[in-house]
């Protein structure tokens, strides 16, 4: 999102134009264990377009959460490397911000208002007085106005989500991180944040990596679909879900199939996922 806050990129993208925020190029990864360094990730290579969502999507234990971590710069590569503005990942840094799917990363004792300032405040990016008003500014654009001067704990999961998305995006990092954001709230909720984060991601042309096992949220949310497989996992193709709108969408069927197909699942549990 570089520099550019709300007001930056209210123009639509010109997707044909755009360049790589994120590059994953030969990606390795893997854990120490007892018997040996286990390998989770072998030779995975992507790129995300600025201002576009990318997914990860595969069953579960193939490495999604594992990827995004080294994204993050929580994991360093057996091989392969991560670049993020043209810039090597090798530890965490301010160019990257996560939202996790626990309700509880929010910071218990501070308000919603606070939880979105202090990190701002605490990298060196405000002031106090500045990180007050851009907290307020991002609150106001999740619709969190009226709980500012709440606690987590007041909230409901949904809300939590919102603050923690409101929170990261304040950051204005050149990647967003989310690691099944919406995976414990109920379906209604859920869509409901799908969308508004579909529509802020527009508006604020942020670039976005997702983790997902729901088909149908990889092909309402992302711009490509990017199916890992194996074990250790690597990609097994790369799904252009532009043309999704809608959920109830032909489009979205179409891409759903895709994907399933892809996945080696039938068709029909792309409807229920
Ligand atoms: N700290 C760890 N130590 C050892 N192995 C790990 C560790 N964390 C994850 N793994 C292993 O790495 C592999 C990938 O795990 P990861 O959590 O990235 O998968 P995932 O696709 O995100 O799964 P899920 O969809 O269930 O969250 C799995 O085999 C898992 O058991």
């Amino acid at each position: 999102m570089e520099q550019s806050g709300v007001h930056a990129a209210e123009a639509p993208i010109d997707h044909s134009r755009a360049t790589p925020m994120l590059d994953v190029v030969g990606l390795s990864l893997g854990y120490k264990t007892p018997a040996g360094m286990s390998v989770a990730v072998r030779d995975v290579s992507f790129s995300v377009r600025r201002g576009e969502t990318a997914i990860l999507l595969g069953p579960s234990g193939c490495g999604k959460s594992t990827i995004l971590k080294s994204v993050a710069g929580f994991i360093k590569p057996l091989q392969g490397a991560v670049t993020v503005a043209n810039r090597k990942v090798d530890k965490p840094g301010p160019d990257r911000a996560v939202v996790f799917q626990e309700f509880d990363q929010l910071f218990p004792w501070r308000t919603v208002l606070d939880n979105v300032a202090y990190p701002l405040r605490a990298t060196g990016k405000a002031t106090r007085a500045e990180a007050q008003d851009r907290a307020n500014l991002w609150l106001g654009v999740m619709r969190l106005e009226a709980a500012a001067h709440k606690f987590p704990h007041q909230l409901s999961g949904g809300m939590k989500q919102r603050v923690a998305i409101a929170r990261a995006l304040a950051l204005e990092p050149a990647v967003l991180l989310m690691d099944e954001p919406f995976g414990a709230l109920d379906p209604q909720t859920r869509l409901r944040l799908q969308l508004e984060v579909i529509e802020v991601v527009k508006r604020t042309a942020a670039t976005v990596l997702f983790v997902t096992h729901s088909i149908a949220e990889a092909a309402l949310v992302g711009h490509d679909i990017i199916i890992l497989d194996g074990s250790p996992s690597s990609v097994a193709s790369i799904v252009d879900a532009r043309s999704v709108c809608d959920p109830a969408s032909q489009e979205a069927l179409e891409v759903g199939r895709q994907v399933a197909q892809s996945m080696g699942q039938e068709a029909s549990h792309v409807i229920g996922d």
